[in-house]
């Protein structure tokens, strides 16, 4: 890890900020706290006064404004919406340390984007987290903008790994992994309810049916991991001739539930690049 430069307009020396302590930012932050950053060594932002207040209460992290938390910070983390980029760029660009790595979280947003609404040469990586970072299994991609280097990419992958797995992408994936990572926990959560609601429509008390479908959601799912074995074998397994499963995944295939989840994708890959198509016309040069 390299230091922080010395600079007379440093208020807080710190190695991270992040700007924008809503679920994703704190997310990074809480994993960042269990991983044993020192909170000393974190400074973070949320223009909600409130939303500050209950950070700092529960992490001990110093909670300032924007330009104070950025000058001096050698890591800027920005975890606004989209909509939010382009006011925040113009914000912090005149009090970004020269050198100081921008890294977004922000859907849709490209690297070209948030380098043209920082000074020149600023180095930027751009990120697809997810929320299971919350529990350490999380899943992120990064991919480097054009000021970039190897150094850049390890530093963020250092910190992504603190709360997960991590893999460095070429940016045109970078749509594709939020329509599949980053929205991903969201469809397993819709499918656990549904599984939960029909469980109760067959009689089952709820709290049985919440037990039985979350842990076999994180069975399914860890023999997935352990076993390394195609999905397709493991459904087989599961699949006996003339039995339950081959009568309900008749009904799933009757309800083209592979063919809405193929087009809920395309949807979310396509939003992602709506977003992406916004953040450039509303960009600013500072
Ligand atoms: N929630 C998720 O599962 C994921 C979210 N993301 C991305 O993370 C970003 C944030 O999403 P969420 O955390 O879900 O939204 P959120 O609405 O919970 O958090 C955004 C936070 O930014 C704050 N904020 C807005 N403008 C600000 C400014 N100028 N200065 C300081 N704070 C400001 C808001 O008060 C809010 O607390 C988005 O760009 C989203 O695309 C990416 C992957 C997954
Ligand atoms: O729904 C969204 O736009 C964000 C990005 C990926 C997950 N949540």
């Amino acid at each position: 890890m390299t230091t922080v430069e010395e600079d007379v307009r440093v208020p807080h020396r710190s190695r991270l900020a992040l700007l924008g302590a809503g679920v994703m930012g704190e997310t990074v932050l809480s994993g960042l706290v269990r991983a044993g950053w020192d909170p000393s060594d974190l400074v973070a932002t949320d223009r909600r006064p409130e939303r500050a207040a209950e950070l700092e209460a529960a992490y001990g992290i110093t909670m300032t404004s924007n330009l104070d938390a950025v000058a001096g910070a050698e890591t800027v983390v920005l975890v606004v919406k989209p909509q939010d980029m382009r006011g925040l760029l113009a914000e912090i660009a005149p009090a970004l340390a020269a050198g100081a790595l921008v890294v977004s979280l922000a859907a849709g947003v490209d690297t070209g984007t948030l380098e043209a609404g920082l000074p020149a040469g600023q180095p930027v990586v751009r990120v697809m987290a997810n929320t299971p970072a919350q529990v350490d299994e999380g899943m992120a991609a990064i991919a480097a903008g054009s000021a970039a280097t190897g150094e850049h990419l390890e530093r963020v992958r250092d910190i992504l790994s603190a709360t997960g797995r991590v893999a460095v992408v070429p940016e045109h994936y970078l749509d594709a992994v939020t329509a599949i990572s980053g929205s991903g926990p969201a469809y397993l959560f819709f499918v656990v309810e549904a599984m939960i609601e029909a469980g109760v429509h067959l009689g089952l008390p709820r709290d049985v049916s919440t037990e039985l479908v979350v842990q076999t959601m994180l069975g399914s799912a860890k023999l997935l991991r352990e076993s390394g074995e195609h999905p397709t074998v493991l459904r087989e397994r599961v699949t006996s001739p003339g039995g339950t499963t081959a009568a309900a995944l008749r009904e799933l295939e009757d309800h083209k539930v592979r063919a809405a989840f193929l087009s809920a994708m395309e949807a979310a890959r396509d939003r992602s690049r709506a977003l992406a198509a916004a953040a450039r016309e509303q960009q600013v040069t500072p």
